[in-house]
């Protein structure tokens, strides 16, 4: 009995994403809450003949019994960016929504594993560690930051430029979830760097970095990336319930503490330092959650010059997200 709540669930993302979960046989209640519209989206779903059970919860006084004894809670609440805008200026509105919707998570589903999709997710993730650790429920292996679609991105990018089908094309992407904070390993990518000038690894690159600003741009006003969202949160979310609790072997880099594992993190922090608390690091998915932390592996010295820079910039947002639950009275 798998228990899945998605906060935010009748937004663009999350719609999308909860219509992908209820295909699978793999969860038995899909709680949908949101501040407007869920009963509409979960009566829709509910008539979709997979074995689910699916319920609507709307408002925070309905936000205890949609999140109460969730096995995994997946976070699409929040703002979306307009043309302009970087992830970064979403903090103000999104860093009390998620702030709230951790609170309630810590209170009545403190062993739940929490998917953050909200952005700025370099963000919003130590927002979520903090409240747990102000409620005394902190575990580093059960809180992760979504950052899938980086990789969706990298396999589509990547394998339209040398001609492969791009679902069989696997790159790593560490770091964060912004701009240069982006880091696409493609010289570990088997057959693409021989494939690829410095010059195209280096647009491809980044494209990769700033996929998201190509919808935001592309939408024009109307949001940014939700279908490929969706389908990129469903995916974290699907394997990570296989790996929990069916005893599959599965890695995804995610955007995790680097605690979740002080000794496979060595490896991260050789070549990042000691500075950061969160990278995105490939991850071995288990039942704990974080089983292991992988190593990220050797990078070319292009990949290499691309570090300091995102080091810098995620340094700043763990702070502000980190400082931001300290100053919050809860
Ligand atoms: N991690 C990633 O790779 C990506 C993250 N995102 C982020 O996901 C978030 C959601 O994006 P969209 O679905 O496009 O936005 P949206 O505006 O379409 O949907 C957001 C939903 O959140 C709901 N909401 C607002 N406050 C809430 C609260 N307190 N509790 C529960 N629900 C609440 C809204 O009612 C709305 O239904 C944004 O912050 C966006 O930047 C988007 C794409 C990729
Ligand atoms: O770009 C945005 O604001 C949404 C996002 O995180 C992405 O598409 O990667």
């Amino acid at each position: 009995m798998v228990k899945v709540t998605v906060c935010g669930a009748a937004g663009g993302i999350g719609q999308p994403l909860s219509l992908l979960l209820k295909q699978s046989p793999r969860i038995s209640h899909l709680s949908l809450y949101d501040i407007v519209n869920t009963p509409g989206v979960a009566a829709d779903l509910s008539h979709i003949n997979t074995q689910s059970k699916v319920t609507g919860h709307v408002g925070n006084e309905q936000l205890k019994e949609a999140i109460e004894g969730s096995d995994v809670v997946v976070i699409p609440a929040g703002v979306p960016r307009k043309p302009g805008m970087t992830r970064d200026d979403l903090f103000k509105i999104n860093a009390s929504i998620v702030r709230d919707l951790a609170t309630a998570a810590a209170k009545y589903a403190p062993k739940a594993f929490m998917c953050i999709i909200s952005n700025p997710v370099n963000s919003t993730v130590p927002i979520v560690a903090e409240v747990f650790k102000k409620h005394g429920v902190y575990d580093p292996r059960r809180i992760f930051g979504v950052t899938t679609l980086d990789i969706v991105r990298a396999s589509t990018f990547i394998g339209g430029l040398i001609g492969a089908e791009p679902s069989t094309v696997a790159c790593k992407v560490v770091g964060g979830h912004s701009g240069h904070t982006i880091l696409p390993l493609i010289s570990q990518v088997p057959g693409a760097s021989g494939k690829l000038t410095p010059e195209q690894i280096e647009k491809v690159t980044n494209r990769i970095q700033f996929g998201g600003d190509e919808v935001v741009k592309a939408k024009n006003g109307a949001g940014s990336a939700t279908l490929s969202m969706a389908y990129a949160g469903a995916r974290f979310a699907l394997n990570l319930v296989e790996a929990a609790f069916f005893g599959k072997s599965i890695v995804e880099c995610t955007y995790v503490q680097l605690d979740a594992d002080k000794q496979g993190a060595q490896d991260t922090k050789r070549v990042i330092g000691n500075e950061l608390q969160y990278f995105s690091v490939p991850v071995a998915l288990g039942p704990n959650g974080v089983e292991s932390i992988l190593p990220i592996g050797s990078l070319s010295s292009f990949e290499q010059s691309l570090f300091s820079k995102a080091v810098a910039e995620l340094k700043g947002n763990i702070a502000k997200g980190t400082n931001f639950v300290a100053e919050s009275k809860l």
